[in-house]
């Protein structure tokens, strides 16, 4: 997958489906977090550390694979979310490289990132690392006034986006207690030694080994000493942080048992399977409107079936007023079910309402418009008249990362006919929110 970080756009690619991923909530608004994680709070000062500054020369792209993007969205900005939506963290720095900085800069703005500011980084991650704990600890004229220099550093590899507020406050108060902290996972290859001519000199017994994975945490006192001691050997090829708490602090590190979403972004598969994690967790649910309409309501409960069949859970509601408006700060696929009625103004008034709720600032939306009509046979001018209109409704609101589709569906009094359309129905609709491709928007597909 060759993506260019100004290409917005990355080529679809069709790993197999992983299990749903506990890891990632792509569930966020702009400065406001509206998936209520379980309320924890701390009480000193957290801020972070986001090493971006590779080259990700492993995953064989021109693009570092900080800077890859998935539905239109560079890989770091997953990452900077999952923390920014943390609410007992104060700030976070995100280390890149010096020629990276305005891209990164960017980011920030596009995204409208909060608490997020870039620094320089350096030749090697350790010496990124350390120009990020240092940057914690100056004075910065623009820092929110109510930022102070933090008590506990968590630092955690930019290229791992799947990580989630559990188990960053368990990371974030066993540092506080211990002065350093880490999580790991069990060993999946056993670890063996090589001697100087290729060969076994012995292997470990793997059941003694954990996997050091990321966050880490550590008390600013002993991760600011760690980097003042540490030798130019440590920060040429060292790649451990818990290493120079013990080895130039003394402190040994509480390691957690961390889930399996805390892995690396490392090879080009690995950024195949991102992606599909992250379409994975925006497919999950879906909001029908019915617009009152008891014919839709059939047909609602029709895809329900069907739709849930596919993985997908869908929310039926006539309107998105009053209380139904809770939809819009959750959802990120939308259904508008039309019977017989063939003008597009139910979409129309739905793409209103999520641009003016800011929706699609961080997630491309799918808006699917299911258009039930009774004669098997349209009007030619009814036909001819849909195609062209919602392909022009649909350009306009890509331009907002709202993605229009139809699906036209003819009401038959043959029920076995009935069926296999609804089923139709179900199935583009749930490719359609899988995938969420730009080439079939504004399409009006037959079901
Ligand atoms: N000089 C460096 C090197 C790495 N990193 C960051 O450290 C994290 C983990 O490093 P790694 O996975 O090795 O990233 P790269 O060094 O980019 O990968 P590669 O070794 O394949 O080039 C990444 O977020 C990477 O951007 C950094 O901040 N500064
Ligand atoms: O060596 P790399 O730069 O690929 O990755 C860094 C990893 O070593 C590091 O993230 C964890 O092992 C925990 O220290």
């Amino acid at each position: 997958m060759e993506v260019n970080h100004t290409d917005m756009q990355s080529d679809s690619c069709d790993p197999d489906r992983p299990a749903a991923h506990p890891g990632i909530f792509p569930t966020r608004e702009a400065g406001k977090s509206d998936l209520q994680p379980a309320e924890r709070s701390v009480d000193f000062p957290v801020s972070v550390v986001l090493p971006a500054g590779g080259t990700g020369e492993r995953t064989g792209l021109q693009t570092p694979k900080q800077f890859c993007s998935f539905l239109g969205r560079p890989l770091i900005s997953y990452t900077i979310q999952a923390f920014e939506r943390v609410s007992w963290i104060q700030s976070i720095v995100v280390v890149v490289a010096k020629e990276n900085m305005e891209l990164m800069t960017d980011i920030v703005q596009r995204f409208q990132h909060g608490k997020v500011r870039a620094v320089p980084g350096g030749s090697t991650r350790h010496r990124s690392i350390c120009n990020g704990v240092l940057a914690l600890g100056e004075e910065e004229e623009e820092e929110e006034e109510e930022e102070v220099r933090p008590e506990v550093v968590i630092i955690h590899d930019a290229v791992r986006p799947f990580v989630d507020e559990d188990f960053l406050y368990s990371i974030a108060t066993a540092a506080k207690e211990h002065g350093a902290a880490g999580a790991v996972r069990p060993l999946v290859s056993t670890v063996i030694a090589t001697t100087s001519d290729g060969f076994l000199d012995h292997s470990l017994e793997r059941a003694k080994y954990r996997a050091s994975e990321m966050p880490q945490g550590f008390t600013y006192d002993v991760i600011y000493r760690a980097y003042q001691r540490c030798s130019e050997s440590d920060f040429e090829f060292g790649t451990e942080c818990l290493h120079l708490a013990l080895q130039y602090c003394g402190t040994k590190a509480k390691l957690i048992q961390g889930p399996p979403t805390l892995w690396k972004v490392t090879y080009k598969r690995d950024l195949a399977a991102a992606e599909s994690i992250i379409k994975d967790a925006l497919s999950r649910s879906a909001c029908v409107i019915t617009g009152g309409s008891a014919r839709a309501a059939t047909l609602a409960d029709a895809l329900q079936e069907a739709v849930g069949a596919h993985g997908t859970e869908l929310d039926v509601i006539p309107d998105l007023m009053g209380e139904n408006a809770r939809c819009l700060l959750k959802e990120w696929n939308f259904i508008q079910l039309s019977v017989n009625r063939s003008f597009l103004s139910d979409v129309e008034a739905m793409l209103t309402v999520l641009e003016a709720a800011n929706r699609a600032l961080l997630h491309p939306l799918v808006v699917i418009w299911v258009h039930l009509s009774d004669s098997d046979e349209l009007s030619v001018s009814g036909r001819a008249a849909e195609p062209a209109a919602i392909m022009d409704l649909a350009s306009a609101a890509k331009l907002r990362n709202i993605l229009l589709y139809g699906i036209q569906l003819h009401q038959s009094k043959d029920t076995e006919r009935w069926e296999r359309s609804v089923s139709r129905v179900a199935e583009i609709t749930s490719a359609l929110i899988r995938e969420r491709s730009p080439a079939l928007v504004g399409q009006l597909l037959q079901a």
